[in-house]
C-alpha cells in the first residue's frame, strides 16, 4: 500500500467540514445494498474495514473519515482487493450522520464501531470530540434494535466519555456488566489498537445494544 503525507489532525469545528456531502448511489457502491451494514467512524486508513469486509461479505461496510487522503487510499485498496461490500467516505461524520444513513434503505444499520477517536486533551479542545450528544442521539435514531454499538480507545478519559453519553441514553443497554470489556469482540484490531497492544497499554472497550425488539 502506497503512503502519502498527511496531517496528524484536522479540526473538525473548522469551515472547511462544515458541509453535509451528497451520499453516493448504494446501489453503484455496493453489490447488495440491502446487507446490514457496519459503519465506521473515524476509519483511517481503513485497514480495519478492509479485512472486515473479506471476513464477513454478508455484511456490508462504511468507513467514514475526515482526512481525504487517507480515504483515497482506503478506495484503492478497496479496489485493488476487489471488494463490493466496502465503501469510504471522505467527511466530517458531525454533519453527515441523517443524511447519509437517510440515503440507504430502512433499517440498514446494525453495527457502528468508534475506534480510538482524537483525544484532543485540552479543554477547550474537547468540543472536537467525535463522540458528540448529537452524534449519540442519531445513533440512538437510526441504529436498528439489537444493533450494536462499539467503543475502544487507549486514553481512559475519552473512553470514559464516550461510555457515559450512550449511557445516558435511554436507547442503550450496556453489555457485560461494569468492567471494560477485557476482549475485542470484533475479529479484527485496528491499527491503533494493535499499536497499544504491542506497547503492553491498557485499552478500554464498551459495548452497547440498542434496545428493542429485533425485527424478525
Ligand atoms: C486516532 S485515529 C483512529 C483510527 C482507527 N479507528 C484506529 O483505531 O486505528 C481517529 C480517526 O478519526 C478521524 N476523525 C476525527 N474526527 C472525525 C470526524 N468528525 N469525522 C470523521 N472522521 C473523524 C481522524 O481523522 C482519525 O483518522
Amino acid at each position: 500500500m502506497v503512503r502519502v503525507r498527511v496531517r496528524q489532525h484536522v479540526n473538525p469545528l473548522s469551515y472547511a467540514y462544515q458541509t453535509p456531502i451528497v451520499p453516493p448511489t448504494w446501489s453503484q457502491v455496493y453489490t447488495n445494498p440491502a446487507q446490514p451494514l457496519h459503519l465506521d467512524i473515524g476509519c483511517a486508513w481503513g485497514r480495519f474495514l478492509l479485512q472486515m469486509a473479506a471476513i464477513e461479505p454478508d455484511w456490508n461496510f462504511l468507513g467514514i473519515e475526515i482526512r481525504e487522503p487517507l480515504v483515497e487510499t482506503a478506495l484503492a485498496q478497496r479496489d485493488e482487493e476487489k471488494l463490493s461490500n466496502l465503501h469510504f467516505i471522505f467527511c466530517n461524520i458531525n454533519h453527515t450522520f441523517a443524511p447519509l444513513i437517510e440515503s440507504l434503505p430502512p433499517g440498514i444499520l446494525h453495527r457502528v464501531s468508534i475506534q480510538f477517536p482524537d483525544p484532543w486533551f485540552k479543554k477547550r479542545h474537547q468540543k472536537r470530540r467525535v463522540v458528540q450528544p448529537e452524534l449519540v442521539e442519531n445513533v440512538a435514531k437510526y441504529l436498528v434494535p439489537g444493533g450494536m454499538v462499539f467503543l475502544q480507545s487507549d486514553v481512559h478519559d475519552v473512553a470514559i466519555e464516550m461510555r457515559d453519553r450512550f449511557a445516558e441514553h435511554s436507547s442503550f443497554e450496556r453489555q457485560g456488566g461494569e468492567d471494560w470489556l477485557p476482549e475485542n469482540p470484533m475479529p479484527v484490531a485496528t491499527e491503533r489498537e494493535q499499536s497499544t497492544l504491542d506497547k503492553d497499554e491498557p485499552v478500554y472497550r464498551v459495548v452497547f445494544l440498542k434496545k428493542g425488539e429485533i425485527p424478525g
